[in-house]
């Protein structure tokens, strides 16, 4: 690799980082894989302070990248490549205008291997390690012909990674809608139905989708061949999928379970003072927190777009619940079809989430269950109201409420089941019963709270001084500085696998 005029520029500390002793950390541009990274990056620098930590992004992603980072994370910007079929500007996953656009936006993610080759070259030695994420799988190969091992990282837990990559390889003998199934190598009494099977795996089993095959290729010829996996949960929720997990990886390599990430992380005297909150949410709460435990917080994340007759559905049924309740909604276009009084606020912008589920006056968490907002209302000790609407979210919902027990079903995809068909739509009266069934402080909706209480108690010891995930941590810096050498004379790392 050539190091003649790197496309790259750094923002944030200057030190020219050592490569025992510097880790770089490449995330995808997706929120809901961003922000997990930027907190593993963070809390290396809060609990290794000898490491250098430098964080790779795009000039579009900075401002969030550097508001979710200590100043002690170097951040290295490359420019986000030009792609005809996308707009300038255009270099997050929550910015692109339907999911149809998703394929593009990988073949232009895929075209930042060359300035990723340029930023590595122009480093005076081979890092520790490069953590970067399974949709990037380009990094892989760059990485492995500089002879630097990699860390994979997918966002999802071990339960639904395990989940996925068994399926892909062993597919069930077809089962009827509804029929459970035992999943090979997974415990006994785990059992999962046709649509709890995620997104990606279903339809590898039967299309010829652009998304899929991009997938297969990133796992099949990249993913598999990485130093580890780098899991964003903790042993007490996951612990019983990672040797299944870790038998997909090369002999010897390891899925690190050190989360829940933000936990990890802290709060550092600069994202302690960040709160973006443009919609007020919390002042709102605030003038709720006499009724602890009242309001419904409800979000479908990032990426998910919810059709506009299920959004009305879902207005009515949380009025008729009689609960009060604060939802963040991505439809710029949409407005409720029912005056949603005083004790419903809907906003568009961006929400504090992590504020707002740990605000007294929130009660539970109506969430299409992407990972990320699963650890965080759990953590939170929020029980949750699983609306699972893509990707491996039917199978975080069956984790949360059928394994965990933190959790009730209100529906499942929102979206149609085919380009042709309408939109599945939850009626109002079912998303008012099963919210009244979690919030009326019955028996099933205290027992449900209870564990929730659990997993919170959990996450926290593990994230503390001797706690699994502390210990991961330190286990997977020691591991790596006792296995580092400098790049032998073939390119290649004594070391890799
Ligand atoms: O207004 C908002 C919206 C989101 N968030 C944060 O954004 C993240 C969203 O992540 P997640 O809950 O995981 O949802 P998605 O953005 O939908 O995540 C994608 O990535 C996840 C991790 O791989 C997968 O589990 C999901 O299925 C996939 O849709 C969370 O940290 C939220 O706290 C906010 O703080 N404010």
């Amino acid at each position: 690799m050539a190091a003649t005029a790197p496309s790259h520029a750094t923002a944030g500390v200057e030190s020219a980082p050592a490569g025992r002793d510097h880790v770089v950390v490449f995330p995808f541009m997706a929120k809901g894989h961003m922000i997990p990274l930027l907190d593993f990056a963070a809390a290396l620098a809060a609990h290794h302070s000898d490491i250098c930590v430098t964080l790779l992004t795009t000039p579009g992603n900075l401002a969030f990248a550097r508001r979710g980072l200590p100043a002690s994370v170097r951040v290295v910007v490359i420019p986000f490549p030009a792609h005809p079929q996308l707009p300038a500007g255009v270099e997050s996953t929550d910015a692109l205008s339907s999911r149809a656009v998703f394929p593009v936006f990988l073949r232009a993610t895929a075209m930042l291997q060359e300035p990723f080759a340029e930023f590595l070259a122009s480093l005076p030695s081979p890092p520790l390690v490069l953590v970067s994420d399974f949709f990037l799988g380009f990094t892989q190969s760059v990485a492995s012909d500089a002879g630097i091992r990699r860390l994979t990282f997918h966002g999802m837990s071990a339960f639904s990674l395990a989940l996925c990559f068994t399926l892909a390889t062993r597919p069930p003998a077809p089962v009827e809608d509804g029929v459970q199934f035992h999943v090979p190598g997974f415990p006994e009494n785990v059992k999962i139905t046709a649509d709890e099977v995620p997104d990606a795996v279903r339809q590898a089993w039967n299309t010829d989708d652009p998304v899929i095959q991009f997938l297969e290729d990133e796992v099949r010829h990249w993913d598999y061949r990485s130093w580890g996996v780098l899991v964003n949960s903790f042993a007490a929720l996951d612990e019983d999928y990672t040797t299944i997990l870790e038998s997909f990886y090369l002999p010897g390599s390891r899925a690190w379970l050190v989360g829940p990430l933000f936990l990890a992380a802290g709060e550092s005297p600069e994202t302690k003072q960040e709160c973006d909150d443009p919609e007020d949410c919390l002042p709102w709460l605030d003038e709720r927190a006499g009724r602890p435990g009242s309001v419904v917080y409800v979000s479908f994340g990032t990426e998910v777009h919810v059709p506009a007759a299920q959004l009305d559905e879902l207005a009515h049924g949380l009025v008729e619940s009689g609960h009060a309740f604060l939802w963040g909604v991505r439809s710029a276009d949409w407005s409720p079809p029912v005056d949603t009084g005083a004790d419903g606020k809907i906003v568009r912008g961006w929400v504090p989430q992590r504020r707002v589920l740990s605000h007294p006056a929130v009660g539970a968490f109506l969430s299409h269950c992407g990972w990320n907002s699963v650890l965080e209302s759990l953590a939170a000790r929020r029980p949750m109201l699983t609306w699972p609407v893509m990707a491996e979210q039917a199978a975080n919902a069956k984790h949360v409420a059928d394994i965990v027990g933190a959790g009730v079903r209100v529906g499942r995809l929102a979206k149609p089941v085919s380009s042709t068909s309408p939109a599945v739509v939850v009626g109002r009266a079912q998303v008012a019963e099963k919210v009244r069934q979690l919030m009326d402080s019955g028996e099933e909706g205290r027992s449900i709270l209870a564990r929730a209480e659990e997993v919170h108690h959990a996450a926290r010891a593990a994230v503390e001084e001797g706690g699994t995930s502390r210990v991961a941590l330190r286990q997977l810096v020691e591991e790596l500085r006792a296995t580092y050498v400098a790049v032998d004379g073939g390119g290649q790392t004594a070391q890799e696998r």
